[in-house]
């Protein structure tokens, strides 16, 4: 195939075997309207290149080559979409050229069906029939060229197998749809140009004669699987290979036969892309839209998590990224309580109801807590501890934490075990008060935690107090008496502290208004 470039655009030239070109008056009327004819489906003819020694044809170059190209090859994959679109066009194209001036085409194939670069259609090789001369190299090629060609020509054209005169006719409308007919089985199917399914090779010199011979049934390409293939389509394929030519459609119904089939379908590939882009951005913005949600909601449930994790205050520094340096508390209090003889009750239970009655305690205790000036520092197994005061200095924390301390006993002496409905259940809790130093500790795992000997202190009121009592220290025994609160605590003696010797403490036993008290 020659190419070359004309006025700027690509172009393909056709040799023309005829050195001495004479153009008749009607030859060069048909070049004034060829080059006058000008439709989206219809390869644009530039015109003729006469040159002493040869002539050309020149006509649009279309980038995708033809479709015959394009259905040998395996490697390009062609969806419903685009064989619709191929067919629609090629309707489309052959009713434009039927109502033109040129009337027919004569040489409809799939060589002679371009594609462009946009994936549309273009016919060509269309008019100048009778200069179109054309000598195939062997006879193979000249009844290969034949295979698109209606019987009704062939039976005008070729008197016997021999004596073949391919060019000597100017082809008819009906003709036309017969080659339509041959190329929407090369479509269908994709399995050559006239399949023929035959345990024999058939060559196209018999397939050419078979048709030309009138045969009934009629000699047709083989249409097998047909229930996976769209009827519609077959429907229109056998009605346009119909032997009896006065039976075929023309292009002009079946154009709008084949919209209404499909008027649902957008056939235009090029609109069809935007819709699918359009679609898929839609598609994203949607999905964007659920992914944020989705992170919305993840980054509550780190939140939530960081927010049991430590202080509101000190998880908001931690978050924007500011550096939590350890502080230091001149004055807090500290609650610790622990289930008494929490290892025996544990070992007659299974872990699962372990696990459940903590769960069920610390909901309680949870609960509680809500209601006071407090911050809970951690829970370990069956230790609670509590402090008030941190991170933010509060002057009521050992008012907050002993009422705290007396409603989580309360809690307790009313609480249930599930599995053990017999068993009361008992805590020891101790109070303390004084100074700490706070800060966040670890990398991996961050913990905000309390250092000092007042934690120990704290700590140490639990461990050496009494089944359903709260033990103060000394320093706390005095803040509480200082509120106005009107606190019943009873000396309780002396203990020994690790490290600090002996120290007095006290039975927070309740408040004064308080009945059980009275
Ligand atoms: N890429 C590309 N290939 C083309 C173009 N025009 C023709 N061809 C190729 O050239 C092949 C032969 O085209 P033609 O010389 O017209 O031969 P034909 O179509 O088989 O027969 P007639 O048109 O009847 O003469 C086609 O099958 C295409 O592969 C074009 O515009 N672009
Ligand atoms: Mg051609």
């Amino acid at each position: 195939m020659l190419t070359g470039q004309y006025l700027g655009i690509n172009v393909v030239l056709k040799h023309l075997p005829t050195n001495h070109l004479v153009l008749s008056r009607e030859d060069l009327l048909e070049l004034k309207i060829m080059k006058d004819l000008n439709f989206e489906h219809l390869n644009s003819f530039i015109g003729l290149c006469i040159d002493p020694e040869k002539v050309y044809i020149l006509s649009a170059f279309c980038s995708r080559g033809s479709l015959q190209d394009i259905l040998n090859d395996n490697v390009i994959k062609l969806d419903e979409n685009f064989k619709l679109s191929f067919i629609g066009e090629i309707m489309k194209g052959m009713d434009y050229l039927h109502k033109s001036p040129i009337k027919q085409h004569g040489r409809l194939k799939s060589s002679n069906v371009l594609v462009d670069g946009r994936w549309i259609v273009k016919i060509t090789d269309w008019g100048l029939m009778r200069v179109r001369q054309k000598e195939y190299d062997t006879v193979n090629e000249t009844f290969n060229a034949l295979l698109w060609t209606a019987p009704e020509i062939l039976r005008e054209t070729l008197e016997s197998s021999t004596s073949l005169s391919p060019n000597s006719w100017i082809g008819s409308q009906k003709a036309d749809v017969y080659s339509f007919a041959i190329i929407l089985h090369e479509i269908i199917f994709r399995l050559g140009t006239f399949y023929v399914q035959s345990d024999a090779c058939v060559s196209s010199r018999e397939i050419v004669m078979k048709v030309r011979s009138g045969e009934m049934p009629a000699f047709r390409p083989s249409t097998y699987e047909e229930g996976k293939q769209d009827h519609n389509l077959l429907a229109i394929m056998y009605e346009c290979w119909d032997e009896n030519n006065s039976k075929r459609p023309d292009f002009a119904s079946l154009k709008s036969r084949f919209s209404s089939l499909y008027k649902t379908k957008n056939l235009n590939l090029i609109d069809n892309m935007l819709t699918m882009m359009e679609n898929y951005s839609n598609n994203l913005e949607v999905l964007v839209e659920e992914r944020t949600v989705q992170l919305l909601e993840e980054k509550k449930k780190t939140d939530r998590l960081l927010y049991s994790m430590m202080p509101a205050s000190v998880a908001d520094r931690l978050k924007s990224g500011v550096k939590v340096d350890p502080e230091l508390y001149p004055s807090v209090s500290i609650y610790f309580s622990d289930i008494v003889s929490f290892t025996t009750m544990a070992a007659q239970s299974t872990p699962m109801q372990v696990v459940n009655l903590l769960n069920d305690l610390y909901i309680m205790f949870d609960d509680v807590i809500k209601t006071f000036n407090v911050y809970k520092v951690e829970t370990i197994g069956d230790a609670y501890m509590v402090a008030s005061g941190v991170p933010v200095p509060y002057d009521s924390h050992a008012l907050e934490i002993a009422m705290m301390a007396l409603k989580i006993r309360e809690g307790v002496a009313a609480f249930k075990i599930q599995h053990m409905p017999n068993k009361k259940l008992q805590v020891r809790i101790g109070l303390n008060s004084g100074s700490v130093v706070a800060g966040v500790v670890g990398l991996t795992m961050p913990r905000y935690c309390l250092f000092g000997d007042t934690v120990n202190t704290a700590s140490r009121m639990e461990s050496t107090g009494e089944a359903m009592k709260i033990q103060v220290s000394e320093a706390m025994h005095h803040l509480l008496t200082d509120t106005k609160a009107d606190f019943v605590m009873t000396e309780r003696g002396t203990i020994e502290v690790k490290g600090k010797g002996h120290q007095r403490t006290y039975w927070l036993v309740g408040q004064k208004c308080d009945a059980a008290v009275a």
